[in-house]
């Protein structure tokens, strides 16, 4: 995965792409912990390179293994692939990861929204990520990336360089939680990355949920 680091990480300076970063600190959690980010486009993957701590691992859907070398090169890279349209499957998987991750000592990058999503705002969370941090009783650490919409446009697949602001919030405890405290975990931790998301972006948070640029 440092290789795949190193030579994804150069793509930014080809794209003209910057990284504003705050709050690395907060991967400091001396222990394993469970990453979770907004996901936006296949950008996304520069994104995570840019902060990638050591010793972490990602979650992704399975059909991207079969994407030949860059399937491989996930493979080799030592990415972790679920089937989302089987969730008993997927938490068999998940159920692995959480043993896996406290005897190897390695961090899980999850997108808790479960696809890519450009439509400046965050979709419902997905519960898995939270599952496996309650799972492990490890912290849950909030990472945030601003909206690519200022400079990517998904329909012509086209943008023009631009600066992404991404924040690495306060870890959240998970321990003592059990499986019945899901769901206020995951709620917690979405609104707390949805207000960020607005923040970053420059984008109000209208009282009915929808989102418009400070311009309009
Ligand atoms: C030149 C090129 C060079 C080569 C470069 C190559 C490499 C470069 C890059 C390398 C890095 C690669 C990075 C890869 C990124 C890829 C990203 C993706 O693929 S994102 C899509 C895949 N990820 C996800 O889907 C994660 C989010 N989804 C989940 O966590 C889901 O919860 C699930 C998939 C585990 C289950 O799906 P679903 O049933 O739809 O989910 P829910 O609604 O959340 O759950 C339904 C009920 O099940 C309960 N649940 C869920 N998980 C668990 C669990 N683990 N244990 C127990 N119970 C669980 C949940 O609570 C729901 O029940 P309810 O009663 O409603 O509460
Ligand atoms: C268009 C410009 C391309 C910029 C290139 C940026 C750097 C890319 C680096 C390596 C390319 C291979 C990485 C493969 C991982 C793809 C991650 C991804 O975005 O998969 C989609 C998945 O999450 C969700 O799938 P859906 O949204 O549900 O379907």
């Amino acid at each position: 995965m440092r290789i795949i680091k190193t030579a994804v990480k150069t793509f930014k300076y080809l794209y003209g792409l910057r990284f504003e970063v705050k709050g690395l600190e907060n991967f400091k959690v001396g222990s394993p912990c469970v990453i979770v980010s907004n996901h936006q486009s296949i950008l996304d993957m520069m994104g995570l390179m840019e902060i990638l701590p050591d010793g972490c691992v990602q979650i992704a859907k399975k059909e991207l293994l079969y994407t030949g070398s860059v399937g491989l090169v996930m493979y080799l890279g030592g990415v972790i692939f679920i089937n989302r349209k089987s969730t008993s499957n997927a938490k068999m998987v998940m159920a692995d990861v959480a043993k896996t991750m406290l005897s190897e000592n390695v961090m899980v990058w999850i997108y808790p929204e479960g696809t890519r999503n450009g439509n400046g705002d965050l979709l419902p969370f997905k519960k898995g990520a939270f599952h496996l941090a309650i799972q492990a009783q490890v912290p849950v650490v909030p990472v945030v990336y601003s909206s690519f919409s200022s400079f990517y446009d998904r329909k012509k697949n086209l943008f023009t360089s631009g600066k992404i602001r991404v924040e690495v919030l306060e870890p959240i405890e998970t321990k003592g939680l059990t499986p019945e405290d899901v769901t206020e975990l995951t709620n917690r931790c979405y609104s707390t990355m949805r207000e960020t998301f607005f923040r970053l972006s420059g984008l109000v948070n209208e009282p009915n949920g929808s989102a418009r640029t400070h311009l309009q």
